[in-house]
């Protein structure tokens, strides 16, 4: 599989490539499916980050430390990136290509996912962190639009923008939504991993119920109330497992919260795991 394979350190520059086309929009830039000239010629997506834009959102060093943590992971449910370079104006990120592409618009297409996907994902993004908590990474920004799926319908976890080495103290303002955040974070405190426990329970609650728990579209102050208060409501149509397995993460105290562990052993998600799979 392409984990295994490492491309030999040589000088890479845009001449290297054969440019495909255009994937879609990043953050500050656009990312580009690309091939090697040099055979064996590997397909890739190139993500361009315009070094105007890094210093203008103040995001050099998050990205420097996205890059330094993001290249030295192996995991077949993290975006692999092999390899980076820069010219005057930007800076190219050499990262794995998912062949089905984004999660989130998989989500707004169905609304919302069967049990068996969800239960399959969060198995899937359960590994995943422990394999980052292991390298004491938290990733403290789990949430749709950063997943993306592999040609076999893997999840991957495709953006380490806001990963940090445990404990971590946010310093940054927040961007983006607050739907994921824990109390502790919305609460500015000291946070450790289990901040990605509890956006595992909203991601999972996401999945299943097609938008996340705590959201008020009309008011952030409401929801940044609502998740302090941990006002966890179920649409009747929750199965009961998924209901437990969620109410289990969603708990206010980091302390009380479901072990990753715990979350691939319970009853919900063993019941969809594929056959013949290691973890029986
Ligand atoms: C996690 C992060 C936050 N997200 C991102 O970076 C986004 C920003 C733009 C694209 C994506 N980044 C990546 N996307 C892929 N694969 C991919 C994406 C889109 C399609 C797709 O559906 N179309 C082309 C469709 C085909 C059909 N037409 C109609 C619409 C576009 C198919 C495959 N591989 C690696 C990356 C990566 F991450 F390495 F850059």
């Amino acid at each position: 599989s392409s984990q295994s394979r490492t491309f030999p350190t040589q000088e890479w520059s845009l001449h290297s490539f054969d440019i495909g086309r255009p994937l879609g929009k990043g953050k500050f830039g656009r990312v580009y499916m690309v091939r090697t000239k040099a055979s064996p010629k590997y397909i890739l997506a190139l993500k361009t980050l315009y070094k105007s834009e890094l210093v203008q959102n103040k995001v050099e060093k998050q990205t420097r430390r996205e890059i330094e943590i993001q290249q030295n992971l192996r995991h077949p449910n993290i975006l692999r990136l092999y390899g980076f370079f820069h010219d005057e104006k930007r800076i190219f990120l050499m990262l794995e290509f998912a062949g089905k592409g984004e999660l989130y618009k998989q989500l707004s297409k169905f609304g919302r996912f069967s049990e068996k996907r969800c239960a399959r994902y969060i198995d899937q993004m359960a590994d995943a962190l422990i394999y980052l908590h292991g390298k004491h990474v938290i990733h403290r920004d789990i949430k749709p639009e950063n997943l993306l799926l592999g040609i076999n319908g893997e999840l991957k976890i495709g953006d380490f923008g806001w990963s940090v080495h445990a404990p971590g103290l946010r310093r940054m303002t927040l961007c983006g939504t607050l739907d994921y955040l824990p109390p502790e974070m919305v609460e500015g405190k000291e946070h450790s991993e289990k901040v990605d426990y509890w956006a595992l329970g909203i991601l999972t609650y996401e999945f299943l119920c097609g938008s996340p728990p705590f959201e008020d579209r009309a008011s952030v102050k409401n929801t940044y109330r609502r998740i302090a208060m941990v006002d966890l409501r179920f649409p009747p149509t929750i199965p009961t497992e998924a209901k437990d397995l969620i109410a289990k993460l969603l708990k206010h105290d980091p302390q009380v919260r479901l072990p990753l562990a715990e979350v691939q052993r319970h009853p919900w998600i063993v019941k969809y795991r594929p056959k013949g799979t290691a973890r029986e």
